[in-house]
């Protein structure tokens, strides 16, 4: 059935206005938990006890402000698709914002694979799933906003296998004015340009990472691109390693051989058609200007190929499946389950005896054939911290004693002024080095901009752990839960902070001093 947008407008206009008022809504069930927000599945009383999904976000934790909430509110309020999850309402209670959405009652593709599908969906039902969230992209381009956060935990699924793009937490509009955004908007360049970093990590395109270039409508569509290898292996690449280090992986095109291996080896390897990774390999290049439009790429021959809709995915997906609240409660012990063995692991083998298994590679690049991220290999092979010497590139070796540490070394570009060093951060016991290639690919606005995206997150996780412990302190939740739950859910966030607040300062405070260092050799 064609698709009419204006009687889609006009049946939007007919829409009930739902109540602000919190006591109005009766929480039933927690389904889901993002990086600041909790999600429930409710009933609204004044509604005929209708199911509605309340996302609350909490604004001591969110990284966005309220600013960036109410825009999110604002968004999602003007846009009209039937493939765009548009929320009912929302208003604040206590320190928390109230999103009310319709219930998606299938939950996030992100959900269903992790419980259901961990290799992956098969080709037939992931062209369906991506077709549907392409034509909501490029809805959302045609009206002048990026969405930033494209990635299969955004992307809902009804009963009746309808699919939804959803979380306009971080998206963002061309047309708004400049100050909406502070100085991260520029209009300056041939097309409208963003420089902060949004998103989340393992789906960012590299241009939003190297935010100092800018980015536009096709950092979406290079997320549109990990959003369908993620579909079609169970996690998107680079997933398992922690955000910040796929980031730094990707800012200094270097991720560990051995992390490779694993994804390449793997058991379930699946064979995938021409198509899908010509369609894939489209929207995964490295230059934003050569990948396809939304628009263009709705008519490539895999999407043209595909003429099953929601029914296929309800008789291939949503059949015996458990409920998204079931499906919450399972992935919450596992995580606790895998976190305790995660532990025991790190008891047994120390990080100091995994570096001698690693092997640097000097970048990555998506093989459409294999259907994945391929590593690069350095020329040189070389990989010790060492004097290193070419034409006109100098890297020398400064031991940190010098800049007030007693632990660390790092090699740092020496005279040449067009030296540039991507950095590798290799932890082992109690030493940390950074270390040296003088290959030239990463200037030092990159490595500036990693490092403030390190910052805020080192910033977002002291300001996390300071909540978690005015929380021990007495402070209460504002929705029930049982003690049990909420004790659990505490020390294991507060592991997993203090963890990465122990790593990333470490790696912060390196890399902080080998700046300093580069520039006082200035
Ligand atoms: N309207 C909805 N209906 C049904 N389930 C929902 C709805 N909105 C969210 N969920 C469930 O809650 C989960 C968490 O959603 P949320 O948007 O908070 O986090 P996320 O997008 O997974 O992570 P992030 O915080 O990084 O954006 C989703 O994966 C989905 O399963």
């Amino acid at each position: 059935m064609a698709y009419n947008q204006e009687e889609h407008d006009q049946e939007d206009h007919k829409k009930i206005q739902y109540p602000l008022d919190s006591t109005c809504y009766t929480i039933l069930d927690e389904i889901g938990k993002g990086v600041s927000a909790i999600v429930y599945k409710a009933i609204c009383q004044p509604m005929n006890s209708s199911v509605v999904a309340i996302k609350a976000i909490d604004l001591d934790q969110s990284r966005a402000d309220l600013d960036n909430i109410r825009r999110e509110a604002k968004t999602m309020s003007l846009l009209s698709h039937p493939n765009i999850l548009k929320a009912h309402c929302s208003f604040t209670v206590d320190h928390y914002i109230w999103v009310i959405m319709p219930f998606m009652s299938a939950g996030s593709l992100q959900s269903i694979i992790s419980s259901a599908f961990p290799d992956g969906l098969s080709e037939p039902c992931i062209a369906i799933v991506l077709k549907e969230t392409l034509n909501a992209l490029a809805y959302l381009h045609n009206q002048g906003h990026l969405h930033r956060d494209i990635k299969s935990g955004n992307i809902l699924i009804d009963s009746d296998g309808t699919i939804k793009l959803a979380d306009f937490g971080v998206s963002a509009s061309i047309y708004e004015p400049i100050s909406a955004y502070g100085s991260s908007y520029s209009s300056s360049s041939s097309c409208l340009m963003f420089t902060d970093v949004a998103g989340t990590p393992y789906w960012m395109a590299p241009e939003v990472i190297h935010s100092h270039t800018g980015y536009s409508f096709k950092a979406d569509i290079w997320s549109f691109g990990i959003t369908a290898l993620e579909l079609a292996h169970g996690r998107p690449p680079l997933s398992h390693l922690p955000p910040s280090k796929s980031l730094f992986m990707k800012i200094t095109r270097k991720f560990r051989f051995s992390d490779y291996e694993k994804t390449r080896n793997s058991k379930n390897y699946k064979k995938f058609s021409k198509s899908f990774k010509d369609m894939v390999g489209l929207c995964l290049d490295q230059d934003p200007s050569k990948r396809p439009s939304a628009e263009k790429l709705l008519k490539h021959p895999f999407f043209k190929c595909s003429n099953k809709g929601p029914d296929f995915l309800v008789k291939h997906i949503l059949q015996g499946m458990p409920s998204v609240e079931q499906r919450f409660r399972q992935s919450k012990i596992q995580r606790q389950l895998s976190l305790k063995k995660s532990d025991d692991e790190n008891e047994e083998d120390p990080e100091q005896g995994e570096i001698s298994k690693q092997r640097r590679i000097s970048g990555w690049n998506f093989n459409v054939q294999g259907f994945e991220l391929v590593p690069v290999f350095p020329v040189e092979k070389d990989q010790q911290i060492s004097l290193k010497q070419d034409n006109d590139n100098v890297v020398k070796q400064v031991d940190v004693s010098e800049l007030g540490s007693d632990t660390s070394t790092i090699s740092s570009p020496g005279s040449s002024r067009q030296s540039e060093v991507e950095g590798a951060i290799v932890c082992g016991g109690d030493r940390k080095i950074l270390t040296e290639i003088g290959s030239g690919s990463v200037s030092r606005e990159v490595m500036f901009a990693s490092l403030l995206f390190l910052k805020k997150s080192l910033d977002d996780q002291r300001q996390n752990v300071m909540n978690l412990i005015s929380f021990f302190h007495g402070e209460q939740h504002s929705v029930e839960m049982s003690r049990k739950d909420q004790l659990i859910e505490v020390i294991e966030k507060l592991r997993n902070e203090l963890e990465n607040e122990k790593k990333k300062n470490c790696a912060l405070q390196l890399e902080l001093e080998f700046l300093k260092a580069q520039y006082s050799n200035e």
